[in-house]
């Protein structure tokens, strides 16, 4: 049986780029009231061309081609790199998305994790140049809110510097198979709801491939309830959809919203049911990065603790759902 997902339309702020230097001014302020107020928005004129877009799917296209017995030679781990298959289970459904990624990083984590030369030529080099030059993209963004924020403009900057080894930003590939029209019985998850807890993500959507949807309303970062309003997202290739992550919304003092949000397992007519690819990039602070707001709301942190109190407590939801999902059963 499937249930009617209530919709409500709101705004999306779309963000441009363009002229950046002479604006940062006026891009700073688009982007706090975006920050405050929705947490996502679309960013427009940011230097990657669609072709430079359509060029990295292809590459992430041609890894996914490849045999699972291939692409299980360089396997997850918990590092936060490397290639899993229907195994990422959400606190929000206590079931694995349906789907298979492949986590990419800049640093000492990737060692024995790039997909090797004899099986995909040229992946490496290809997956390097675009994650650059998204990267330049992250920070500019990071100036503007080390602006609005009141700390240096290069604060940000520099506590997420992708040229040191201890790196711990991510380049994620994602496909979501296709699903059967007609219902089969089960039930089936794309990317259960979620709020990310990196600094910041930058999502590249392909054409016509929908499904990513937000549900605002998250008033401090320890909160893992969400609510039943969606606000369905378009999907365009040019458009980096961004969305604050929980070490932003912390290192804020709550002020910027990550938002929770999901791609939606197909269930109603209108929906899309064929293969789906994404690429989010999650700005990740380097391990030894401090991370602590300027009102002092949550205690200093290092970017390593940071990330490690982020994953016990989604452990700790996760078994709260799957209890809940047992005593109901
Ligand atoms: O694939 C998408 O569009 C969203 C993915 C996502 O939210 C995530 O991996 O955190
Ligand atoms: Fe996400």
């Amino acid at each position: 049986m499937t249930t009617k997902t209530s919709y409500a339309d709101r705004p999306i702020p779309q963000i441009s780029l363009r002229d950046f230097e002479a604006r940062i001014d006026e891009i700073t302020s688009e982007l706090i009231d975006a920050a405050e107020n929705v947490g996502f928005f679309t960013v427009v004129d940011h230097g990657l061309s669609n072709d430079d877009i359509e060029k990295m799917f292809s590459n992430s296209q041609r890894f996914f081609n490849l045999p699972d017995n291939v692409k299980a030679t360089v396997p997850w781990s918990s590092k936060n790199v490397g290639w899993e298959k229907n195994s990422q289970i959400r606190p929000s459904t206590g079931m694995p998305d349906t789907k298979e990624s492949y986590q990419l990083q800049f640093g000492e984590n990737m060692n024995d994790v790039w997909i090797d030369e004899s099986h995909l030529a040229g992946f490496q080099t290809t997956s390097l140049e675009f994650m650059s030059r998204v990267q330049e993209v992250s920070e500019k963004l990071m100036r503007c809110f080390a602006l609005g924020l009141g700390f240096s403009e290069d604060f940000f900057i520099k506590a997420h510097d992708v040229s040191r080894p201890n790196s711990q930003t991510v380049c994620r590939l994602l496909h979501y198979f296709a699903l059967p029209q007609e219902s089969d019985g089960k039930v089936y998850h794309r990317a259960g709801a979620h709020a990310d807890w990196d600094f910041l993500t930058l999502l590249f959507q392909k054409e016509g491939q929908s499904g990513l949807e937000i549900c605002p309303g998250r008033e401090v970062v320890t909160e893992f309830g969400i609510g039943d309003t969606w606000t369905k997202i378009e999907a365009k290739t040019g458009e980096i959809v961004c969305n604050i992550g929980d070490l932003l919304m912390s290192w804020s003092d709550d002020r910027f919203k990550s938002t929770f949000h999901r791609v939606k397992a197909p269930s109603e007519p209108e929906d899309f049911y064929g293969d789906r690819y994404s690429i989010a990039f999650f700005n990740q602070p380097c391990t030894d990065a401090t991370i602590q707001g300027p009102l002092k709301k949550y205690p200093m942190v290092t970017g390593q603790q940071f990330t490690a109190n982020a994953m016990r407590r989604n452990f700790a939801a996760l078994q709260e759902k799957l209890k809940s999902i047992e005593s109901s059963a």
